[in-house]
């Protein structure tokens, strides 16, 4: 999981379980991908953090005894650090928390890289949080997350309309970080990708344009269209842009029982 490759920066399309018919989860996260999913987005919200609940480690835990896919986690709570252990052993793939729910983010970049299970690390953004509150987060002349998941819809909700005005965030990122992972989540569809891919993300969130139509493949092709043409192919080949790949799943370690 995780393994560096030699790829150029690639489109990830992660569809957002919080859409799925929740009575077969398993059933929905093998659905998108088979239709060429690159990872499941799976939001934890604690009731705190935002003013919604979903579901916590045990759910996780039995999803993943369901789905090999890469469980990209989003973790919408107040207290990020308690929930690093605990998501390790349920089987995350990607451990993203938000950059405003941490007393020391890299206290919870540290603990991540420590879990018992390799973990991408994300850190993610509100809309009403500035790209400078990472600063926080660079030691030694080094920026300690993966990813960076700009939000663009207040967190706690699907199916909310996609925020043009957190563009320029997106576009700093990519200016400052041209080889990292920019994941964009809320309002993701066929017709905001374009906006969100000109302005360089190359991860895309959908949960309500991927699990309300009925062509789940096409959808996710044409949201990966989007990316691959607006954002990287030309931007990554005159960078010459590596990035880490989400597809690789680490075969050294098993599924927790
Ligand atoms: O984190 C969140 C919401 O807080 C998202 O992941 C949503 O679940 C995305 O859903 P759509 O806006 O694509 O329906
Ligand atoms: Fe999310």
């Amino acid at each position: 999981m995780a393994a560096l490759s030699a790829k150029p920066l690639e489109s990830k399309i992660a569809p957002s379980l919080l859409a799925c018919d929740l009575s077969d989860m398993a059933g929905e996260a093998a659905r998108v991908m088979d239709a060429g999913a690159d990872a499941l987005h799976i939001d934890v919200m604690d009731g705190h953090f935002v003013p919604n609940l979903s579901w916590g480690p045990p759910v996780i835990k039995k999803l993943r005894q369901r789905s090999d896919a890469f469980f990209d986690v989003h973790l919408m709570v107040s207290d990020p650090l308690a929930y690093v252990g605990p998501m390790a052993d349920a089987g995350a793939d990607g451990f993203t928390f938000h950059v405003e729910a941490a007393t020391d983010p890299c206290d919870v970049v540290d603990a991540v890289r420590a879990a018992s299970r390799p973990m991408v690390v994300g850190v993610a953004l509100r809309p009403d949080t500035p790209v400078e509150a990472l600063d926080a987060l660079w030691r030694d002349g080094a920026f300690l997350p993966d990813l960076v998941l700009v939000m663009t819809v207040p967190p706690g909700f699907g199916g909310q309309a996609f925020m043009a005005d957190q563009m320029p965030k997106v576009e700093a990122l990519r200016r400052r970080f041209p080889t990292m992972d920019i994941q964009v989540d809320g309002g993701l569809n066929l017709a905001t990708v374009e906006v969100a891919a000109r302005a360089g993300a190359n991860c895309i969130v959908a949960g309500s344009a991927v699990f309300k139509s009925d062509r789940p493949a096409e959808v996710i092709s044409a949201l990966r269209d989007g990316v691959e043409t607006l954002a990287l192919h030309k931007p990554a080949r005159k960078r010459g842009g590596m990035v880490s790949s989400w597809r690789p799943r680490a075969e050294s370690f098993e599924h927790p029982p």
